[in-house]
């Protein structure tokens, strides 16, 4: 049943019942709680929202103004929404589907606010749907994709809840009213860190399904000239639609990568936090902000270029194209705006090297901050080695860190607020904290194709794939590469030709590539990425089921054109 209603998840907004609601109750949810709830979700007994954003805040969570306020003489908590702006707005499955939700608001008892926390509340009767006494439920209207899902909005107004519903496996209320700390504030937002986790698989899914279409396609399709007399080629024979299609398709397995590390990642610092030590929290919210901006962003940026290499085509709907770039932007917003988190991200980096200059030796994926950074030295460098690739990618990274660093530094020197220099510098922490995640994942991706247990000529393929991506982000960022002489423009011409000889090397096994995703047809509901290749058959068909077609003359002929036609023609 529940695998039935997984599968469903796109029709109607049971997605965020899984992917939000059941693991907030894993993560926040006391082991009592977890008794009371878990199983009923993990069965779909009950579906749930995660109800935190509101119609005027999203992103500062500490401005949420949802209040929870707690009251010793009954041991309740009373749900209220003050403002219109205190709607609760965007969640999935809140406007028509989930009976509960785990609300998060401010929590206030014995007069004080202690910020915000996540609360259980039932919005919808288990017997006939209808929303609870005080519940205003609804959803909020059509969006730019999805629109299988019913983000919705709720207010509430004065509903009362039992103590017991405050998650409190962190922070606590006693029946007395008494606010148990816990050991991190973030704590509460610890499923915002999981979430943003699998959304960097969720970009190299979308993109690996983007790349399967296309390339698919461009082995369907054949199209012009490329010798006078010859047969049209596969359009993959171009080089530009190489160059279009095999980074984006490097980009997926590098995210994919990248997934499995934030995984591992996950699991392994949040079972220390389990155990009470807090060390890993930093790095782990710097590295899932940072990834979930950067691979969403690149992804949707994929996505569509993906589109436009299928031309006419790829704008139908028949290509699934479309619909895969409109979910792919929802992850850019959705789960921590990209910048925000890009920021989030800065924020670590700053620390760090301010740690750096202090003489710490700095761990994980900021390790190569405090590493001696080589001199610039003149070119002839191996531009097809991954080790000098991946050096290159910290080398700037470091530079632009240190450069966004020092200029924060020099605008505090002037009498700047801390605020104000962050704010003034932002666009170059936002820039410094991308090279940071790009050098992360271009390491990930080397160590993982040298490391991961596959026959050595699969090895081979990858390795090609990882120099592709990395040459291909070299020349796409050359100027940062050249600024202070670390690469050379010989170094950088040496990059491009040999991301040319890449193009060519990956062309092979480009099918191969998109094949090994393994995405059934019923995953990639695409016309053009067939796996039997029949596009043009199926176009047809697809094509013929299009509502206007029921009938030979659309009833807008009589309504419309007919008369406007009769009239114009009468003025002859
Ligand atoms: C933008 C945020 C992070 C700001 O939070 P705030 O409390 O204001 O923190 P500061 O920026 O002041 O930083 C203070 C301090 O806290 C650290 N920190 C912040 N967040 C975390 C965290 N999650 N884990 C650990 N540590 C954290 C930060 O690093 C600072 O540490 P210092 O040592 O430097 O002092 C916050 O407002 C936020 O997360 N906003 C985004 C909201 C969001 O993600 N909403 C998602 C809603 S659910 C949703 O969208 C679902 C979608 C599903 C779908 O569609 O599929
Ligand atoms: C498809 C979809 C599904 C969603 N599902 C859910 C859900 O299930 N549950 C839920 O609770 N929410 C959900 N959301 C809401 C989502 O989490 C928020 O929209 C998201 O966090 C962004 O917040 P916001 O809308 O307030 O954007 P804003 O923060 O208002 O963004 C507007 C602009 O302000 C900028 N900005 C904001 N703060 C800063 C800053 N400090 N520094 C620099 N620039 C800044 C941003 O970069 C952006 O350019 C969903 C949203 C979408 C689109």
């Amino acid at each position: 049943m529940a695998a039935a209603l997984q599968t469903l998840g796109g029709g109607i907004g049971i997605t965020l019942h899984w992917i939000a609601f059941t693991p907030t109750i894993e993560q926040q949810a006391t082991e009592e709680q977890k008794k009371k709830w878990l199983k009923l979700a993990q069965d779909v007994a009950i579906v749930g929202a995660y109800a935190q954003t509101e119609m005027g805040h999203g992103t500062f969570v500490r401005g949420l103004e949802t209040t929870a306020t707690y009251d010793p003489s009954t041991q309740e908590f009373v749900i209220n929404s003050p403002t219109l702006t205190s709607t609760k707005w965007w969640p999935g499955g809140l406007g028509k589907t989930a009976n509960h939700a785990t609300v998060m608001a401010q929590l206030y008892t014995r007069g004080k606010c202690y910020g915000p926390h996540n609360f259980m509340v039932q919005i919808r009767s288990l017997e006939n749907h209808q929303p609870c006494p005080g519940v205003t439920l609804g959803d909020i209207g059509p969006k730019m994709e999805s629109n299988g899902n019913d983000n919705g909005f709720a207010r509430f107004d004065h509903v009362r809840i039992p103590r017991e519903n405050m998650l409190m496996k962190f922070a606590r209320v006693e029946a007395d009213g008494t606010y148990v700390q816990p050991p991190s504030s973030k704590l509460a937002y610890s499923n915002m860190v999981y979430l943003r986790g699998t959304f960097v698989m969720s970009a190299a899914q979308a993109l690996a399904s983007a790349t399967t279409i296309a390339v698919r396609y461009s082995c369907v399709r054949r199209q012009s000239e490329m010798k006078p007399g010859e047969p049209e080629p596969q359009i993959l024979e171009y080089q530009t639609q190489q160059y279009k299609l095999f980074p984006q398709l490097a980009a997926a397995y590098a995210f994919w990568f990248a997934s499995w590390f934030m995984t591992q990642q996950h699991g392994s610092i949040t079972g220390s936090m389990e155990k009470g030590d807090m060390s890993g929290l930093a790095e782990l919210h710097a590295l899932s902000a940072g990834l979930k901006s950067y691979t969403t962003a690149v992804t949707a940026r994929g996505i569509d270029v993906c589109r436009m290499a299928c031309g006419g085509h790829g704008y139908s709907h028949a290509s699934g194209l479309p619909a895969l770039f409109g979910g792919a932007a929802a992850l850019c917003t959705a789960e921590g705006e990209n910048t925000v988190m890009m920021l989030q991200t800065a924020r670590y980096l700053v620390k760090c090297f301010a740690q750096s200059q202090a003489g710490k030796r700095l761990t994980g994926t900021v390790a190569y901050l405090s590493a001696v950074q080589p001199s610039p030295v003149a070119g002839n460098r191996n531009m097809s080695d991954l080790g000098t690739l991946v050096a290159a990618f910290q080398h700037r990274a470091a530079r632009m860190v240190r450069h966004a660093a020092m200029q924060m530094q020099g605008e505090m020197q002037k009498g700047k607020a801390r605020e104000d220099a962050w704010n003034s510098c932002s666009v170059l922490l936002i820039k410094a904290a991308e090279a940071h995640v790009h050098s992360f994942v271009v390491r990930n991706f080397a160590e993982t194709v040298q490391t991961v247990e596959v026959d050595e000529s699969v090895r081979a393929v990858l390795t090609s794939l990882c120099q592709l991506y990395s040459l291909y982000g070299i020349t796409e960022h050359a100027g940062d590469f050249l600024k202070d002489g670390y690469l050379t423009g010989r170094d950088i011409d040496a990059a491009s030709s040999h991301l040319s000889a890449m193009l060519a090397r990956v062309r092979p096994d480009a099918v191969a590539l998109v094949d090994a995703f393994d995405l059934h047809d019923k995953i990639l509901r695409s016309v053009l990425g067939r796996y039997d290749g029949r596009v043009y058959e199926h176009l047809y068909e697809w094509a013929k089921k299009s509502p206007l077609n029921k009938s030979e003359v659309h009833e807008s002929y009589y309504k419309y054109l007919q008369p406007f036609l009769k009239s114009n023609r009468a003025k002859l």
